[in-house]
């Protein structure tokens, strides 16, 4: 097979995940700005995953968050999406909107708080047993805003505990991915802030527990693919939080503020051996002023590109000119492939796939979008974030 024909091959594989949250309306503290023909239910939110899918071809899975997605019958709605060509992916717990948590979850002084927080992250393994999902994603909110406000120390040895308990109650398969944030809504210490935390915790725990790089959650300046490279190499990278940023943890569109720090962070997923199902690949985003759909096939669409750059590195030029301490030659073959107009190669591959090779206009072109904001009026339109 042909380097060319190789990397097609492995570009029809990719899988990204798209978030159910998404697709409903979200904001800042300033301000949610509703959308006309936003999903209310469940069920609507994956009809628009499906469309996300459809003409993208590698966003076969998405995430659920629970509370936001609860349903009486999980395996029906599995059997929903699945009826649109989709699958439910990773169980997104939530132990930060109960006012029970102000200071803590599995991390709380309260034994009684604690105990809420471990039996809600249980409740999320009994669905994924029902939905057939691999991973529970586990981030948490909790943290201390004042110095002196609680023990840093004892709060590892609760979360410790509490995770402990949760990893027994895995079932075959299955896996969690535990979440780090250097800092929000939490203001001075984060109990899970950085990678580092996050390996110590999974590694304790066993083979089960992984750590998720989101990548909008690290300090300014943070070398992002390093720590990528680095779980690699140790075998607990369990996926991503893809997003961008310009500052904080802003939840934009992935590579829309830094393309090349995702080709970086895509090449060391490569030359680390993990573009695999092993890794998942998510996206944690809120389109708080755009379209939503539209934002989210732009968004697998810059992974794709992302990958395919990273995907055609001349690997044995690199290594060679690495080997020789050739500096700007080494340079120069990363930037080749990172200055590779790819969107060609990828209408041919969404070609390949009987997709039409531009996804937005093939979209645009659905009708969709007017349909779902005729169909979807009156009800709670879905939403988070104020
Ligand atoms: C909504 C919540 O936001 C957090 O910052 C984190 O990124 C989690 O992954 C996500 O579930
Ligand atoms: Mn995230
Ligand atoms: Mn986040």
């Amino acid at each position: 097979m042909t380097e060319l024909a190789a990397v097609k091959a492995a570009l029809k594989t990719q899988a990204v995940e798209t978030p159910s949250w998404a697709y409903g309306n979200s904001g800042t503290r300033f301000k949610v700005f509703a959308q006309a023909g936003v999903p209310r239910t469940p069920r609507e939110k994956l009809a628009d995953a499906a469309k996300v899918h459809e003409y993208t071809g590698v966003a076969p899975t998405v995430a659920l968050h629970i509370p936001w997605d609860t349903v009486d019958d999980y395996a029906a709605l599995a059997k929903y999406a699945e009826d649109r060509g989709v699958k439910l992916g990773a169980i997104n717990s939530n132990t930060f909107q109960d006012d029970d948590y102000k200071l803590g979850s599995i991390c709380h002084p309260s034994a009684a708080v604690r105990r809420k927080a471990v039996d809600h992250l249980l409740e999320c393994v009994d669905i994924m047993d029902a939905t057939g999902s691999r991973d529970l994603k586990l981030w948490f909110a909790d943290g201390t805003n004042y110095p002196g406000q609680d023990d840093v120390r004892e709060r590892q040895d609760r979360l410790a505990e509490g995770l402990a308990e949760v990893y027994e109650r895995l079932g075959e398969g299955q896996r969690m991915l535990l979440e780090y944030k250097f800092f929000e809504p939490a203001f001075y210490t984060t109990d899970v802030p950085d990678w580092g935390t996050a390996y110590a915790h999974c590694l304790k725990l066993g083979p089960k527990a992984q750590v998720v790089v989101d990548t909008g959650h690290h300090a300014p300046g943070t070398n992002i693919e390093f720590i990528v490279a680095t779980l690699l190499r140790e075998g607990k990278l369990g996926g991503f939080d893809f997003n961008s940023r310009f500052y904080a943890d802003d939840d934009l569109m992935v590579g829309a503020a830094d393309p090349f720090q995702l080709f970086r962070i895509m090449y060391e997923v490569v030359r680390g051996g993990g573009f695999t199902p092993e890794v998942a690949f998510m996206l944690d985003q809120c389109h708080n002023i755009e379209a939503k759909i539209p934002a989210i096939i732009r968004s697998v669409m810059n992974v794709q590109e992302a990958t395919a750059k990273a995907l055609l590195v001349d690997r044995e030029a690199l290594r060679s000119a690495q080997v020789a301490g050739d500096v700007l030659g080494a340079n120069a073959v990363l930037m080749d492939a990172y200055n590779t107009d790819v969107r060609p190669l990828l209408r041919e591959v969404r070609e390949e796939m009987g997709l039409d090779p531009d996804p937005m206009a093939a979209y645009a072109a659905s009708g969709w979008a007017a349909k779902v904001v005729e169909e979807r009026v009156g009800g709670q339109q879905a939403g988070w974030g104020a």
